[in-house]
């Protein structure tokens, strides 16, 4: 087939899904990936936890790192405020198209700005040029090895402040051991480990990590 199941899915939620209402989006994706195809969503326990996350830290600043095809973010973005802002980032141009046409469709281009680069060239402007002061927010779920040295940069560059929430999905499968033995290691976090399902998959179980920064910055 000349299409990739990435862009099967947004045919999908072109077909089935309610134009400018998040929820409707999101349901639909959920429906495609449990009666068509599956898909690396946070979805499922793994959203309900970020959507708590979200509902009690009222963040203004959020970063997504693995945008995938936008589903986190439009999870992300349906429950932040007015002002609030989600910056995702996806390396991938072919996931990254397919995510600004979901996040259309969601109604909320004004809120999530997807940038197709590489995550560390990202954070390392976000200050000068994205106009970030701190993160409030922090999504990991993108290249599993990358986690590590993501959050050591988002700590060089001085982006967190105490009570800053980093949320790392993937922590079993496909696992992010470095990343897990060095957030829980450090004094600057106060981390949370949840079970939970693998998205879409009754039989298999992942974790996601919770990591709130109680460090000086
Ligand atoms: O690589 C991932 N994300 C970054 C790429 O954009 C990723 C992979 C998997 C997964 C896939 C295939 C399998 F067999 C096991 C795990 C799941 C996820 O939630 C993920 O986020
Ligand atoms: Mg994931």
């Amino acid at each position: 087939k000349g299409t990739t199941r990435e862009q099967r899915a947004l045919k999908y939620l072109k077909e089935h899904a309610r134009q400018g209402d998040p929820d409707s989006v999101l349901e639909t994706f959920d429906e495609f990936c449990r009666t068509q195809e599956w898909a690396m969503n946070a979805a499922e326990e793994k959203g309900d936890i970020l959507d708590e996350i979200v509902r009690e830290l009222q963040p203004t600043t959020c970063l997504e790192l693995g945008t995938y095809c936008g589903y986190s973010a439009v999870r992300i973005a349906r429950n932040l405020s007015p002002s609030a802002r989600l910056i995702t980032i996806e390396v991938n141009p072919d996931y990254a198209a397919v995510a600004r046409e979901v996040v259309k469709l969601a109604g909320l281009q004004d809120k999530i700005e997807v940038i197709n680069l590489d995550s560390a060239d990202v954070i390392r402007e976000l200050k000068t040029k994205y106009d970030v002061t701190k993160l409030d927010l922090v999504f990991l779920d993108h290249w599993k090895y990358l986690y590590i040295r993501d959050i050591k940069l988002i700590e060089e560059e001085k982006l967190l402040k105490k009570g800053s929430v980093v949320f790392a999905d993937n922590v079993i499968i496909p696992g992010a051991p470095g990343y897990l033995e060095y957030i829980r290691g450090s004094k600057n976090y106060k981390s949370t480990f949840y079970s939970v399902h693998f998205e879409y998959m009754d039989d298999m179980k992942d974790g996601v990590e919770k990591s709130v920064y109680i460090g000086d910055e």
